[in-house]
């Protein structure tokens, strides 16, 4: 079994718990309040300026060119494709630069890319990866799942967003990284491949928090 196949069994009560989320069935049949998806919006961008900042650590944690290409690329297509949907939607939904600049992080936005970036500076080249992928992974799967719901990626609002993350293109970026993983851990100790399953883990369960966050909308409880 390779460790991807591994964290696949794993990660299947989190994953389940995604796909049922009231958040997520809501992009699926289009009933999604569009305030929570505009709240969604603006904290998922502040969470991939951080999340970029892990390609450039994968670029130079990499030990050879070829994977420094990669992580280059994914760089690339976080900062100018991925985010340029959530500027689009911005201006659908009125957001203006200057409010996506002031907006401030939840406390699961902060939890979650802290955590990650923790991991991605003090850990090894595999720990960075197993950090990042349930990102990748989780959000092509659901993309995949709501693309095959007759009408989802035609609706008006949320079709965008599902044919972003069902698309080929995102798909094979994800399944890179699940290959990059394997690779890492081919002939690992034990205790190694223990402690890159809990760091796995863990990002899986911010994956499920931030949308719980997004759905309630969860700032602080003060606003002082
Ligand atoms: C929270 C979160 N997780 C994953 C993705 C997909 N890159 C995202 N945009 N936002």
């Amino acid at each position: 079994m390779t460790f991807s196949e591994r964290l696949y069994e794993k990660l299947q009560p989190i994953w389940r718990k995604n796909h049922s989320h009231p958040f997520v069935q809501g992009l699926g049949d289009g009933s999604l309040d569009p305030d929570k998806f505009r709240f969604f919006m603006i904290q998922d961008y502040l969470y991939l300026i951080e999340y970029s900042k892990l390609f450039a650590l994968g670029s130079f944690k990499a030990d050879d060119v070829e994977t420094m290409g990669i992580f280059a690329k994914l760089l690339d297509s976080t900062l100018n494709e991925e985010m340029s949907l959530h500027r689009q939607y911005a201006a659908k939904f009125g957001i203006t630069e200057q409010e996506l600049e002031n907006a401030k992080p939840s406390p699961t936005t902060l939890a979650y890319t802290h955590y990650m970036l923790h991991v991605g500076q003090n850990g090894t080249l595999a720990h960075l990866v197993a950090a990042i992928l349930p990102c990748m992974w989780s959000y092509w799967e659901i993309g995949k799942e709501l693309d095959e719901i007759p009408g989802a990626s035609d609706h008006d609002l949320y079709g965008e967003w599902i044919r972003m993350y069902s698309s080929d293109d995102f798909g094979e970026l994800a399944q890179w990284c699940i290959q990059l993983l394997d690779d890492l851990t081919e002939g690992k100790p034990v205790e190694e491949l223990e402690k890159l399953e809990e760091i796995f883990l863990n990002t899986t369960r911010f994956e499920y928090m931030f949308w719980d966050m997004a759905y309630n909308k969860g700032m602080w409880p003060t606003d002082d």
